[in-house]
């Protein structure tokens, strides 16, 4: 295929690596200094874009793909507070869009067992539950979006959380009501993505973890996403690729 990389920092590099092992053409790259260069005739050259960009950027990104008919594989977090919108505009105009808080296979994992775990525990009220995430320093947005992704899992599943919280350690200070999940955030040199679940109670703690020891997963994830969307019109989320089933266990 023909891929446009929307964004080429520190995931854009990663994700051309794995596109060009794969046999792919990249035949475009965007990235803030030649922003300008992003139209709906450079996108038609290629088959689909994929944008690990910023989030202030990433709506004007999805946009001019749908301009130019080309379909977008989207990274970027930080942006979901639009996602209804970009849904009904993607499907009103027979649009292409598969996104993902986190293309990792082992995230996908997580978030599944996450919910099955959290339905087991909604059984459970003598435990509370929280989030951790930990990224790196340069991360601009909080909490991340995996996190986001694994609370909406609890929230949706365990009926004595309503809604989540953040607090980014060392500059918000939150007191959480016993229906509020609590997301803190940790920000640490270099770190490319931990996430934790833990229940507490009393008389012991379950912790359920995943590390992510660099890039590699993010990226290949995502040009797999990209195959996988060929073809194909509509709104997607990485759910649908990965299409886990409790009955498979
Ligand atoms: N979904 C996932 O699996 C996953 C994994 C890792 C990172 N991310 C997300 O992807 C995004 C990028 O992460 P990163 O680590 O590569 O960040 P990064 O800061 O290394 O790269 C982002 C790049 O976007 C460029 N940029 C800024 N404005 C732009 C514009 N208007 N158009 C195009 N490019 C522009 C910047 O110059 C920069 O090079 C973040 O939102 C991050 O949270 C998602
Ligand atoms: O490095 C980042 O930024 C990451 N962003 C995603 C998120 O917000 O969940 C995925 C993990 C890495």
């Amino acid at each position: 295929m023909n891929i446009a990389l929307i964004g080429y920092g520190k995931m854009g590099r990663i994700i051309e690596q794995f596109a060009v092992d794969r046999g792919h053409h990249i035949v475009l790259k965007i990235d803030a200094d030649n922003r300008d260069e992003l139209n709906t005739d450079n996108l038609r050259k290629a088959d689909v874009a994929i944008d690990f960009s910023t989030p202030d950027s990433a709506i004007n990104n999805i946009y001019t793909c749908f301009d130019a008919g080309t379909p977008i594989i989207v990274g970027t977090t930080g942006w979901y507070g639009q996602l209804q919108r970009v849904k009904d505009d993607c499907l009103n105009g027979k649009k292409s869009l598969l996104y993902a808080s986190n293309f990792s296979v082992g995230v996908n994992v997580f978030f599944f067992v996450n919910k099955v775990l959290a339905k087991i525990m909604d059984r459970y009220p003598q435990y509370d539950v929280q989030v951790e995430e930990i990224h790196h320093t340069k991360k601009l947005d909080s909490p991340s979006g995996t996190a986001m992704t694994i609370a909406e899992g609890i929230v949706e599943n365990v009926e004595r959380k309503n809604e989540w919280v953040n607090e980014v350690v060392g500059q918000t200070e939150i007191i959480t009501k016993p229906d509020q999940l609590l997301i803190e955030s940790h920000r640490i040199e270099e770190v490319p993505g931990t996430h934790t679940v833990i229940y507490s109670s009393e008389v012991d703690d379950i912790e359920f973890k995943h590390t992510a020891h660099n890039r590699a997963g993010f990226a290949l994830g995502a040009v797999l996403a990209a195959e996988w969307l060929n073809g194909k019109t509509g709104f997607y989320s990485v759910k649908d690729m990965f299409d886990f089933n409790i009955s498979d266990i």
